[in-house]
């Protein structure tokens, strides 16, 4: 019987019939979640840094297969997204690996202009959490990238960012 995850869905995709397929077998089957969604690491291809974390709808997944260049589906402004096209810090796709259920994905990319996040710097996990016995204040971030690639403000204009918190 075709599994409910399986209706409606593109040409391109694998039905999802037995966890042995899908981890084993031979076609892309990929699990997207109740709002129709799969989680996406992207990754410098060289250096294997990660850049961001974003996810795919079917088309954007479909797209990004086809056209070489990463899209996802951005949730802050309900559209698909071509990485790039406001900056043109878009990202050619070196290797598309997917996990063994199917239901993540990981983007090896190389970056145009060396940036891949909108705050200017390379990757969007610019900042660590020191880990260490806890005080009674807030926990300060350890820079790790000081100097930002771009100036967001030039890039993006003056309202670069998401309006929402
Ligand atoms: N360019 C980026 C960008 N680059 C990297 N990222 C990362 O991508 C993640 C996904 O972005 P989304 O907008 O989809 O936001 P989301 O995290 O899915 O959803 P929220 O719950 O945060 O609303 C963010 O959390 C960032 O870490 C970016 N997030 C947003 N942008 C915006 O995308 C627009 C187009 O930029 P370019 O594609 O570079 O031209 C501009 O308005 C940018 O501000
Ligand atoms: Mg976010
Ligand atoms: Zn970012």
């Amino acid at each position: 019987m075709t599994s409910l995850l399986n209706i409606g869905r593109p040409a391109q995709f694998g039905l999802r019939l037995s966890v042995e397929a899908v981890e084993e077998g031979a076609l892309l089957a990929p699990k997207f979640n109740a709002e129709g969604l799969i989680p996406v690491v992207t990754t410098d291809a060289s250096s294997g840094e990660v850049l961001m974390m974003g996810v795919m709808n079917a088309e954007a997944l479909l797209r990004t297969i086809d056209t070489g260049e990463a899209h996802y589906w951005s949730r802050s402004r309900q559209c698909l997204w071509h990485k790039g096209t406001t900056s043109g810090l878009s990202q050619r796709v070196v290797q598309i690996r997917v996990d063994d259920d199917q239901d993540a994905i990981w983007l090896r990319v190389e970056v145009a202009g060396g940036a891949s996040c909108h705050v200017g710097y390379r990757s969007c996990f610019y900042r660590s959490i020191p880990v260490e016995p806890l005080g009674e204040t807030p926990i300060p971030f350890v820079f790790e990238e000081t100097e930002k690639v771009f100036d967001p403000v030039a890039v993006y204009g003056d309202a670069p960012n998401p309006t929402h918190l």
